[in-house]
């Protein structure tokens, strides 16, 4: 496996961002990310408005990059020219290296136990489990979701309480977007679910989730894809976004639109300081704001979609 890998990094105007990323993605082949540059400073105002973004793309170190960037710089000098006046930045290049989280959660992941009943378990060990418990065995590597996450750990929490809160029958439908892992996912399995959708944009993770997944004896059960939100097939009783903020605003029309009536939203991933944020982000959908549960700087908001009147 390649573990170091170097990020040119080029900062825009963020209505030509896409552009470059575009084709930075064909150029680079091994992926491309945009990053907001107000993303630690969003006020409800300025998310609209943000001027610049940085797009992001990981080369090979084998890669010649003297080339590469000659290639890159002559595609910006051209964007430059088709827009005048823009602020167009020079590409900077910086060695990243792969961390190697396999090795890094094996040390600190060990048996968990989350809300009532579950009891997560590092696929390498043996855990002695209640006869109540719901086991998970659980393998991240590369993926994020071990349940030691705050974020991941408020999912669970209210994951549990909406399952087990509802009537068993018929079996709600759950979506858990990001599904990193896949833990969000199985969970729900072992708690009840219906249909349950797990998807992730990432592959790897895709990968690593459907491999958790057949651990767990659930890969029959769960539809486990890098399929887009915009592309999923609606709607869910119970959808499990934990994401970032800034991406949970960007998406609330299409979450809100695939919530069943009477179903609930839970939204994770979300720093304290951008309650507020998401509230406003969320106030223009058809939703009930229910509650916000905490841990540490972390955050989950609840919202439901009330049952049309009989
Ligand atoms: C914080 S991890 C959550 C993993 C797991 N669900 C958990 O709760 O521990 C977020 C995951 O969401 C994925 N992701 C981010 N934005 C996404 C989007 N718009 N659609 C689908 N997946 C997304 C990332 O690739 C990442 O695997």
């Amino acid at each position: 496996m390649n573990d170091t890998w170097l990020e040119v990094a080029c900062e825009l105007p963020s209505e030509l961002a896409d552009i470059l990323a575009e084709y930075l993605a064909g150029v680079s082949g091994a992926g491309v990310c945009v990053e907001n540059l107000n993303v630690d400073a969003f006020s409800p105002s300025e998310i609209a408005h943000s001027p610049l973004m940085t797009v992001k793309a990981y080369f090979s170190s084998a890669d010649d990059m003297a080339a590469r960037l000659a290639e890159i710089s002559a595609f910006l000098d051209d964007l430059a020219a088709a827009n005048p006046g823009a602020a167009i930045g020079k590409p900077a290049v910086t060695t990243v290296k792969s961390e190697d989280w396999s090795t890094s959660w094996k040390v600190n992941f060990k048996p968990l136990r989350v809300g009532r009943r579950l009891l997560i378990v590092p696929s390498w060990e043996e855990a002695e489990a209640g006869p109540d418990d719901i086991v998970l065995s659980l393998d991240p590597g590369m993926a994020f979701g071990t349940g030691g996450h705050e974020t991941t750990r408020l999912c669970l929490e209210q994951l549990e309480t909406v399952l087990l809160g509802r009537p068993a029958a018929p079996p709600p439908s759950v979506l858990d977007l990001g599904t990193g892992s896949g833990i969000l996912a199985m969970a729900a399995a072992r708690l009840g679910a219906g249909r349950i959708c797990a998807v992730d944009i990432d592959p790897d993770a895709v990968e690593v989730a459907r491999e958790n997944m057949a651990i767990n004896g659930l890969a029959e059960r769960i539809e486990c894809s890098a399929t887009p939100l915009e592309s999923l097939a609606g709607p869910f009783d119970v959808i499990l976004a934990n994401i970032l903020a800034e991406e949970l605003v960007r998406l609330a029309p299409q979450l809100s639109e695939r919530l069943a009536q009477g179903g609930v939203l839970i939204l994770s991933g979300i720093l304290a300081e951008k309650e507020a944020f998401v509230r406003s982000g969320f106030a223009a959908q058809p939703l009930v704001y229910r509650e916000t549960a905490h841990q540490g700087e972390w955050v989950a908001m609840l919202y439901s979609k009330d049952a049309a009147p009989a």
